[in-house]
C-alpha cells in the first residue's frame, strides 16, 4: 500500500478517480478545474483470473485508508473490463467473478458463436467478435460447468459497476445498479451502435434472463454517498484512459499494463468481422474502437526473471541488441492469447542458433514479440482509414526504456509519452468532475508530456523486417489466426 500526496489550497474543489483493475487499484485525486493530480494511492490485488470482488474492496479501502478521499466532492471508478459478478436476490456475490483475462469460457464463445450464425452476426449485434474475455461467453460457461451456481444468480454487473454501487452501499446513497455505456459496451450483450442491452443474446448464453444495470449517461450520476459525495458512473478502464488523456485526432493509445491495449476515440463504431479491433463504447457518448492481448508487462517481467536481472538491466540488454535480437523471436503468449485469438497458446522462442544465444538478444525479443502484437492493432486501425499521426504510450511498461526507444521503429509513428501517471484513475475522476459540473461537456484538462521518441533513421527497414518476421512466425506456428 502506497500514498503520496501534495499540499490542497483553499478553495480548491477535490474530485477523485479510481482505477480498479487487474493487479492492483490506484486512487488519484486531482483538481477539478486543472485536473493537476494532488494526492495518490495504491494498493494490490491477489494475482490470478478469478476474483472475489470483496479483494477489490479490500484494495480500495487499503488505498483510501489514509484519508485521501477527504474533502473529495466526487468520485468515479474506472474498472478492468468485462469481468462477470454474478449476484443473487439479496445482491450477495454467488462465486468469484471471472475476469477478462480468464480463457475457460473459450468453447463457449465458439459455441455461442456458431449458434448466432457465425462472427459477422455477433458484429453485426453487438460490434464484437466473441473471444473468452467477453461477459456473455462467462455466463454460458456458468450456466453449463455449475448449474447449482448459476440458478441463485439474479443479477449480472462488471467490476467497476459493483464497485460503483459498494461505495454507495457505504451509506444510504444505493439505490439501483448502474453502468456506462463504455463498460457495457464489452459484454456482448449490449450493443454501442444502437445504445441498447440485447436481452436476447444474454437469455441465449445463459438460459433465462437476468437483471443487468441501468446505462447512465456519460455525466449523469449514480448516487451520492452519506456525507454527500457525489459517485459519478465511472466506466471500464480503457475509456477511463482515453479520457483522462486530451486526445486529438490521428492520437493512438498503446497502453502496456497487465493487457496491452491500442485505442483511439472514433465518432463511428468501427465494424471488425476479424475480431481484430473490437467496437466499443467510449465515456464521451462516441466510440473506443479497440485492440487487446493478455500479453503486456508481465512479458518483460517473466523475460526478466528467466535471465535472472531486474526491469532496468532487461531494458539496458535490449537496448545493447540490434533490432531483431540477431534472429531471435518470442511469440509472448505467455497467458494464451485474446488477440490473436488462440486462448491455449503459450509462448514460442523461435530462430535460435549458437551465434544469437545470448542475453541481450533474449532481452530484446522479449521487448519486439510484445510490441509486435500490438503492431497489429495499430496497423488494425489503419486498415479502417484511422490516422495514425503519434503514439501516446501509458501503462505501467510504458516506464520502459527499451519499449520506449524501440517502439516508434515497430509502430512507424513517434512516440509520446505522457507524464507518468495513473491515466485510467484521471480519466475517471475528469469524469466525476464533469458530474459535479453539470456541464455539457467534460472540463478540460491539460495533458503534460514526459517525452517524445522519433523512429531512429535508417532503423525503420530493420524494423519492418521484425514485423513481416513475427507475422510469418505466427502463420508457421499458429496458421496464421
Ligand atoms: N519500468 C518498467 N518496465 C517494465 N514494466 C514495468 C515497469 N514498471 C512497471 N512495470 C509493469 O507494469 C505492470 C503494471 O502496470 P499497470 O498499468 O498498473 O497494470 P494494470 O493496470 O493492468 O494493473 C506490472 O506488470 C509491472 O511489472
Ligand atoms: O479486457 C480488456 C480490454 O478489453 C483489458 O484492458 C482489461 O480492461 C484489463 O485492463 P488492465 O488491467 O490491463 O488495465
Amino acid at each position: 500500500m502506497e500514498h503520496a500526496g501534495e499540499h490542497v489550497t483553499d478553495g480548491q474543489t477535490l474530485v477523485a478517480g479510481v482505477d480498479s483493475s487487474t493487479q492492483s487499484t490506484k486512487i488519484v485525486v486531482c483538481d477539478a478545474e486543472t485536473g493537476a493530480v494532488v494526492r495518490t494511492a495504491r494498493a494490490p490485488h491477489p494475482d490470478g483470473t478469478e476474483v472475489h470482488p470483496d479483494r477489490w474492496w479490500d484494495a480500495f479501502e487499503q488505498a483510501s485508508s489514509g484519508g485521501i478521499l477527504d474533502g473529495v466532492a466526487a468520485v468515479a471508478v474506472g474498472g478492468q473490463q468485462h469481468g462477470m459478478v454474478a449476484l443473487d436476490e439479496t445482491d450477495a456475490v454467488v462465486r468469484d467473478a471471472l475476469l477478462w483475462n480468464d480463457t475457460r469460457s473459450a468453447q463457449a464463445a465458439g459455441d455461442l458463436t456458431d449458434e448466432l450464425g457465425g462472427p459477422s452476426a455477433w458484429v453485426d449485434a453487438v460490434g464484437l467478435v466473441l473471444v473468452p474475455s467477453f461477459t456473455v461467453t462467462k455466463l454460458r460457461w456458468l450456466a453449463q460447468h455449475e448449474p447449482e451456481n448459476a440458478a441463485r444468480v439474479a443479477r449480472v454487473v462488471l467490476p467497476h459497476d459493483w464497485l460503483t454501487g459498494r461505495i454507495l452501499q457505504q451509506g444510504n446513497g444505493f439505490e439501483q445498479w448502474t453502468t456506462d455505456r463504455g463498460d457495457a459496451s464489452g459484454t456482448g450483450y449490449w450493443s454501442a451502435a444502437t445504445g441498447d442491452y440485447r436481452p436476447d443474446l444474454l437469455e441465449r448464453a445463459f438460459g433465462r434472463d437476468l437483471a443487468v444495470p441501468r446505462v447512465l449517461q456519460p455525466y449523469e450520476a449514480a448516487g451520492h454517498t452519506s456525507d454527500g459525495m457525489l459517485v459519478a458512473a465511472g466506466t471500464g478502464d480503457n475509456m477511463g484512459a482515453a479520457l483522462g488523456l486530451t486526445l486529438h485526432p490521428g492520437d493512438v493509445v498503446v497502453s502496456l499494463g497487465t493487457s496491452g491495449t491500442v485505442f483511439t476515440p472514433h465518432r463511428s463504431a468501427i465494424r471488425d468481422e476479424t475480431g481484430a479491433i473490437a467496437g466499443f463504447a467510449d465515456a464521451t457518448g462516441h466510440h473506443l474502437p479497440l485492440m487487446c492481448t493478455l500479453n503486456a508487462a508481465r512479458v518483460l517481467t517473466a523475460a526478466a526473471s528467466m535471465l535472472g536481472v531486474d526491469l532496468a538491466e532487461l531494458d539496458r540488454l535490449a537496448l545493447q541488441a540490434s533490432p531483431g535480437a540477431g534472429g531471435l523471436s518470442l511469440l509472448p503468449y505467455l497467458d494464451g492469447e485474446r488477440t490473436p485469438d488462440l486462448p491455449d497458446a503459450t509462448g514460442t522462442l523461435s530462430g535460435l542458433t549458437r551465434s544469437n544465444s545470448a542475453p541481450e538478444n533474449l532481452a530484446r525479443a522479449a521487448v519486439e514479440g510484445m510490441l509486435c502484437n500490438l503492431v497489429a492493432g495499430v496497423d488494425a486501425l489503419r486498415a479502417h482509414d484511422v490516422a495514425v499521426d503519434r503514439v501516446l504510450l501509458i501503462g505501467g511498461a510504458a516506464a520502459s526504456r527499451a519499449v520506449r526507444e524501440i517502439a516508434p521503429g515497430l509502430f512507424r509513428a513517434p512516440v509520446v509519452v505522457p507524464a507518468p501517471a495513473e491515466y485510467v484513475g484521471v480519466g475517471a475522476a475528469r469524469q466525476a468532475a464533469w458530474a459535479l459540473s453539470g456541464e455539457q461537456d467534460p472540463p478540460t484538462w491539460s495533458l503534460d508530456v514526459d517525452s517524445e521518441y522519433a523512429v531512429a533513421a535508417g532503423d525503420a527497414e530493420a524494423h519492418a523486417a521484425v514485423v513481416a518476421r513475427y507475422q510469418d512466425l505466427l502463420g508457421r506456428t499458429h496458421g496464421g489466426a
